[in-house]
């Protein structure tokens, strides 16, 4: 903007210095400024839409340079380089066209410029011998006889004038280009759903009749009554749910893939749209009342299929994310999950918690590479921490008689699916203490997704803890863990 500003403002002075020195030369000015105006609109106009074919282009090179890179070992083993060296160079040459037709457009810019200046260079050299000749004519074209020195500024000025003028028009160029690339940054950011417009969303749907006690869920008790819930607005992959779990109750759902297992966790986090004609409690208040952030960062902690890890984030941020926690605490999750000595390596002292003050801030990419078994685990301590901030409401916020525990549900969605028999068994084993029982003798309610029931099924507490099988969206039976004879 500063460089286009600047031009504007040399133009300005260089025309002024021109009309001084020659100003007859103001005659002119109407037809150069017409001239101008059409010609920077076609520039203009056609630059932009060679822009836009530029940047399309070139995301296409991007792209195949992303994929190559992330595919190489696969092209590689099917043969696949001369294909794909094909495929490169032809995108190559497309994001070409439109630089080369984009140099051209400059050029003729450059021209049509050159030209209308010229045309000013030889009516002010026409203005100057007609005034010579002036001098010993008794009729005299023109009245107006400039000296040499005005005509030397004046053509000077001139071929400055051209410059200026090319630059102007590039620089608005730029101008334009560097807004639209804030003008699609902005497309971007609020045509992608937005997490904040669904909270904001969900705040306009707030019930204000429901005060929300701060120790909210403090039973845990899930009710779905008549729930049909759908990612969009067409297909149900939840039909007409009827499912009652009890406080501290574990429910193992199984069912065939695409039985809507995921869904009915998902439909707890209202991450589904769960249509009108139903609901879903937690305690006996309906979710759909509540705003999204209380449901989601007071009612549960969840460990999904697929753990979300950022390779440059810190330790920290994967397993506290909120900074509420002791190291201590970090460490003693990480050693209940077995990954302590993995981050720690040889440095590792037990009886030293200095020992390990050095890890919590170094980037996940920094330590071995973890397996997908390690990452499910990093998932599950993070759980365990999530357990600890959320049971209890942060002290500031609540009155005493509010500050009762809370009993977040734990929802597991396949956690052992990558972990082998004997790592699956210390998963659980975690659970079990942690979840199940709870640490000071009190049980979460459970919800558990797996395709491996029976590696749960003795910690399951008969007459106590039930199997839901899930068959097309339905719940098909509740099966309550039999008692032994
Ligand atoms: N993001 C989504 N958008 C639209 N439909 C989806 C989405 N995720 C799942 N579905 C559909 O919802 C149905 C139930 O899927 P869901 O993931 O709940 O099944 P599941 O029983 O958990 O399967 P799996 O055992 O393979 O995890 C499937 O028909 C699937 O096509």
């Amino acid at each position: 903007m500063s460089s286009f500003l600047a031009q504007v403002f040399k133009l300005l002075m260089q025309v002024i210095v021109l009309l001084i020195s020659q100003p007859l030369l103001g005659l002119t000015l109407p037809a150069c400024v017409v001239i101008v105006y059409v010609v920077q609109k076609w520039y203009l106009r056609t630059s932009r839409q060679l822009r836009r074919m530029e940047l399309e282009s070139q995301s296409a090179v991007y792209f195949n340079i992303l994929e190559t890179v992330s595919g190489v070992q696969t092209i590689r083993a099917f043969g696949w380089q001369d294909a794909i060296a094909k495929e490169s160079s032809v995108s190559l040459n497309n994001s070409q066209r439109p630089v080369y037709l984009t140099r051209s457009l400059r050029r003729w810019l450059n021209v049509v410029l050159d030209a209308v200046v010229a045309c000013i260079a030889v009516g002010t050299v026409w203005l100057a011998v007609a005034g010579a000749l002036a001098a010993g004519s008794s009729q005299p074209i023109v009245k107006f006889t400039p000296s040499g020195g005005q005509v030397g500024v004046a053509l000077n000025i001139i071929l400055l004038t051209n410059t200026t003028l090319l630059r102007l028009i590039q620089q608005w160029t730029n101008l334009e280009v560097s807004l639209g690339a804030v003008a699609r940054l902005r497309e971007a950011t609020h045509e992608t759903p937005q997490e904040e417009s669904l909270l904001e969303k969900s705040k306009n749907s707030i019930d204000p009749d429901i005060q929300l006690p701060a120790n909210w869920p403090s039973s845990g008790e899930i009710d779905f009554s008549n729930v049909t819930a759908s990612y969009n607005q067409d297909t149900p992959v939840l039909n007409e749910v009827n499912l009652c779990i009890k406080p501290g109750q574990v429910a193992v759902i199984c069912g065939r893939t695409g039985s809507g297992k995921s869904s009915l966790l998902m439909s707890l986090l209202r991450l589904l749209t769960v249509r009108r004609t139903g609901k879903i409690a937690i305690d006996g208040i309906d979710l759909a009342g509540l705003r999204l952030d209380d449901i989601r960062e007071r009612a549960f902690v969840t460990v999904s299929q697929d753990p979300f890890l950022l390779p440059g984030a810190g330790l920290r941020f994967h397993l506290d994310p909120t900074e509420t926690l002791p190291n201590k605490a970090l460490a003693e999750a990480l050693k209940k999950t077995g990954l302590l000595s993995l981050f720690a390596g040889s440095s590792y002292d037990e009886a030293d918690d200095a020992s390990t003050d050095s890890l919590w801030d170094r980037a996940l990419s920094s330590f071995p590479v973890l397996s997908a078994g390690q990452a499910q685990l990093l998932s599950i301590t993070r759980a365990l921490l999530q357990l600890q901030t959320r049971s209890s409401p942060s002290s500031g916020q609540y009155s005493d008689h509010d500050r009762g525990k809370r009993m977040p549900i734990i929802l597991l969605d396949e956690i052992t699916a990558s972990l082998d028999a004997e790592t699956e068994s210390a998963v659980y084993d975690v659970v079990e203490e942690v979840f199940i029982k709870g640490r000071d003798g009190a049980g979460h309610t459970v919800l558990v997704v797996t395709h491996r029931p029976a590696a749960l099924t003795k910690r399951l507490r008969p007459g106590q803890d039930v199997t839901v099988w899930m068959s097309n969206g339905k719940v098909e039976r509740v099966d309550p863990v039999a008692v032994e004879n």
